[in-house]
């Protein structure tokens, strides 16, 4: 390791002795470009701050959920306000209420919704209403997309799972997942295929309506649209796992961006401004069927708590209020032309793929839009690229399969840098 970061070594093999891997979740670990994690130290706006100083511009934000930056004012006085109130009291707050109107009033499909402490959470309690709801066990779900740790969803799933290379966990019973039905992303034929073999037993088609864990990749044009028929026409729910796209893409997330209204979603990251979050919603006959009102059981000691709930509404608020969205749209597409022009440049074979502040530079021939074409990436080359540049300061996705966050505190300078530092090192890769 090169000198700058011989604490964060030396911290990293000390944490390995009592932490699995020296990491609490496996993103985090560098395995899909070698070498030792950075321990990190702190955060301001869009800038990351490591244990020995170094500064970094940052685009992971957690992994999504700082889209205003690292302790932006208003999120920072909300928790401190909610901490002097108290941390939990394990009975319903004013809070709970007021974040859930937002969340309705913001994402089309949402007319009730529960909240949780993690996207995970929310995507098993979700399979679980949308099996109670209808009555029906089989689920599909798409290659290369993420949806947590959830048992009968970690097939071919996206993010660490393909970085480690992981196809399916050991620990997750078959049982488990025999009721799993696994399509190719962007594919149609696919999906009907899979409701011809299985009619009316399909409770719900589950996907990310934009995929942030293969990288990015977009739905095609009609993608959504037609699961939206095929689902309506057998009975089947269809769930967009909006917790990397939800408040991110638009206010109201993917599905307010593409106009096509799912019957369940499923929330996390950006509506917890930092602070352990995620929920799951849809329309009130469905979300009825949860308990205390109907018979599908889900419960959480600490969901709805008054710091996550404190984080979580200033965001929400703050999103609402001085919406970001045109310039994120801006400063992103600047990236992204910056990132291509700098490959285009420097005669590296690559795609680049956007979706608002969520992007992706794949070292790739194709434009990638299913997890075979992602997993076709240059993986040995983006690990040097990933090195490289963070030696000029920038932390970008420590996988190819991970997208890249753009947040509302970067500015045009912080873009401007980035591309330049990507000029210099794929110059010297090429
Ligand atoms: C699309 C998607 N769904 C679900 C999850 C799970 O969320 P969490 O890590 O909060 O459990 C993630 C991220 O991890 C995700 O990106
Ligand atoms: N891609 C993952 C989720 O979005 C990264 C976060 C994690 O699993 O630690």
């Amino acid at each position: 390791m090169p000198t700058q970061w011989k604490k964060s070594e030396q911290e990293f093999e000390r944490a390995c002795k009592s932490i699995p891997g020296g990491v609490n979740s496996p993103a985090r670990a560098f395995g899909g470009v070698g070498g030792h994690p950075i321990l990190m130290a702190s955060g301001e706006g869009p800038m990351l701050t490591d244990i020995e100083g170094n500064q970094y511009i940052d685009y992971i934000g957690s992994w999504g959920p700082l889209i205003l930056g690292h302790r932006h004012p208003a999120v920072v006085a909300d928790i401190e306000k909610a901490l002097h109130e108290g941390t939990t009291f394990g009975a319903p707050t004013l809070r709970e209420t007021e974040v859930a109107e937002l969340v309705v009033s913001a994402v089309p499909s949402v007319e009730k919704v529960r909240m949780t402490n993690s996207g995970t959470e929310a995507s098993l309690s979700a399979v679980r209403v949308a099996r109670g709801f209808t009555s029906r066990n089989k689920i599909i779900k798409f290659a290369g997309c993420y949806h947590g740790h959830v048992d009968s969803l970690l097939v071919q799933a996206g993010s660490a799972a393909t970085t480690l290379g992981i196809p399916s966990s050991p620990g997750v019973p078959e049982s488990t997942t025999s009721d799993t039905i696994v399509v190719r992303y962007n594919d149609l034929d696919d999906v009907k295929r899979a409701f011809k073999e299985h009619p009316r037993a399909i409770a719900a088609v589950l996907l990310e309506p934009v995929v942030g864990n293969m990288g990015l990749v977009r739905p095609k044009p009609g993608f959504l649209e037609g699961l939206r028929e095929i689902t309506q026409a057998d009975g089947a729910l269809l769930v967009f796992d909006e917790v990397m796209t939800g408040f991110r893409l638009s206010f109201g997330g993917a599905q307010q961006l593409f106009g096509v209204t799912p019957d369940l979603s499923i929330l996390g990251k950006v509506i917890g401004g930092g602070l352990p979050v995620g929920a799951f919603g849809g329309r009130a006959e469905i979300m009825d069927c949860v308990a205390p009102v109907g018979a599908v059981y889900q419960a959480g000691t600490l969901s709805g708590n008054p710091l996550a709930m404190a984080s979580g509404l200033a965001t929400l608020r703050q999103l609402e209020q001085s919406p970001p969205y045109t310039t994120l749209e801006e400063l992103s597409s600047a990236l992204a032309e910056g990132l291509d022009q700098a490959a285009t440049d420097a005669g590296i074979v690559h795609t680049v793929a956007r979706c608002g502040s969520m992007l992706t530079l794949f070292f790739n021939p194709d434009a990638v839009h299913d997890y075979d074409v992602a997993c076709r990436s240059n993986t040995e080359l983006y690990g040097k690229f990933f090195w490289k540049m963070l030696e000029r300061g920038v932390y970008l996705p420590c996988s190819q399969f991970e997208a890249l966050f753009v947040s509302a505190a970067h500015t045009k300078e912080h873009i401007d840098q980035t591309v330049e530092a990507t000029k210099e090192v794929l110059a010297q890769l090429a």
